[in-house]
């Protein structure tokens, strides 16, 4: 399994070698790039003869956080032995390699900035124009008719968009190792296929929510307000901003926070960076609902009705419940949100701890009190955790499909409420 985690290295290192050959940077980034390479080069080493996991040196604002935490990891070991690439929980050593991958370039200015997997996530948002298109021009129907909308038609289309977003995740580079897994066929059209592969579907649950936050708004109480934790870049982030869209057209949401990552994260992970070339690239297309969605969602972060923004814990390897103390002002923002929603897998590995919790073990039972605001994940199954299941359900699918958990062919929506009677 841990091998696995070499075409990562491999991928950072021939990029940052084919932009030497292209001499994208100048003779000092040159001499660095070359350091970087042979940092990365040592890295593979280290990961592929099982050596000790060392501290980091790059003085980040995140680097004593992630020493402080192979300290603890230290503690655990029963017989003293250094903690090694093959004796970690997974978890920890797949979010470790890649902050190893970051440090390879912060050790190294004036490359210190730069993405080594900027290029793939580019590529796969131009592999899914088509997809792009058919979606921006549903979703710009669906604005022009939202006035006449009933309540029942307002929620199926939340829910179709609901389902295009968790499905959008299907789409990650971490899992194809940077190859091609851009969306081809049209999002809308291919949601009834994909209805039986969603395990647990609690969608309609998150729709009450929102029609309840919505109620006290009209009361003037309140704003609702929706965070999304984002996840990849490239078709999955345009899923997520076309219901981000439909949220608040709808008047479903008055303000949405989108959370991204500081650093290059697991290959196709949403940064600021790609986060507004993505909004740029939209309104740059000569297709016009394209343009059209992209131009709105310019003006939703102009207005202040979106904002993006970004933590240190998001590539942390801590797991959720740990964020109440070990990132309390992220926790104590959240709590100010009427719905968060976790896109993706990692995310839902953080949100249950990644543990081999018993199938049928409740959702809210797995998250051990992280409950900041009610919450949902969206998330296609890559890893081997899930709960939340009914019994004999992971039985049937073991039979059916062995791969169940990691081949991403199926996915839940899970929701969690702190009000909710379990
Ligand atoms: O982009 P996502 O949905 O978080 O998926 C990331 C997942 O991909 C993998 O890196 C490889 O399958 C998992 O270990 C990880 O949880």
């Amino acid at each position: 399994m841990y091998f696995c985690l070499i075409p990562q290295i491999t991928s950072a290192s021939e990029t940052l070698c084919c932009v030497s050959a292209l001499t994208v940077f100048s003779d000092e980034g040159i001499q660095a790039e070359k350091r970087a390479i042979s940092f990365l080069s040592k890295l593979r080493n280290e990961l592929q003869t099982d050596k000790p996991v060392l501290a980091l040196t790059d003085n980040a604002e995140d680097t004593e956080a992630w020493n402080e935490y192979m300290r603890r990891q230290q503690d655990l070991m029963e017989d003293g032995r250094p903690v090694s690439w093959f004796k970690s929980p997974w978890l920890y050593v797949e979010c470790y390699m890649y902050r190893r991958i970051q440090e390879a370039l912060y050790m190294n200015p004036p490359i210190d900035k730069f993405d080594e997997f900027k290029e793939g996530k580019t590529q796969s948002f131009f592999e899914s124009q088509q997809a792009i298109k058919s979606l921006c021009t549903y979703l710009q129907e669906l604005i022009t008719n939202m006035e006449n909308m009933t309540e029942i038609q307002l929620r199926d289309n939340f829910l179709k968009l609901l389902q295009v977003s968790l499905w959008g995740n299907k789409c990650d580079l971490s899992i194809s190792a940077g190859r091609d897994n851009s969306q081809k066929s049209s999002p809308i059209d291919s949601l009834p296929d994909l209805q039986s592969c969603i395990l647990v579907d609690d969608s309609n649950m998150v729709w009450s929510m929102l029609v309840a936050a919505q109620g006290s708004r009209s009361s003037g109480i309140k704003n609702a307000r929706v965070d999304i934790v984002l996840d990849n870049a490239g078709f999955e982030l345009v899923t997520d901003l076309v219901l981000a869209s439909f949220l608040v057209s709808a008047g479903l949401a008055k303000q949405i926070r989108f959370h991204g990552k500081s650093i290059p994260w697991f290959v196709s992970d949403v940064t600021k960076q790609d986060f507004e070339w993505t909004i740029m690239q939209t309104v740059a297309s000569n297709h016009k609902w394209m343009s059209a969605s992209g131009v709105q969602w310019k003006h939703f972060m102009k207005e202040g009705t979106w904002s993006y923004h970004d933590h240190s814990f998001w590539t942390l390897p801590h797991e959720f419940c740990d964020m109440a103390v070990g990132a309390a002002d992220l926790y104590s923002t959240l709590q100010g949100s009427d719905l968060i929603i976790f896109k993706g897998d990692l995310n839902y590995r953080k949100l249950t701890g990644d543990r081999k919790w018993e199938h049928t073990v409740r959702f809210d039972q797995a998250l051990r009190g992280f409950q900041p605001a009610p919450l949902c994940s969206l998330r296609t199954l890559k890893a081997d955790v899930q709960v939340g299941l009914q019994l004999g359900q992971a039985e049937k699918l073991s039979s059916q499909d062995p791969d169940w958990m990691t081949n991403g062919k199926y996915a839940v929506v899970q929701f969690c409420s702190p009000h909710r009677e379990q």
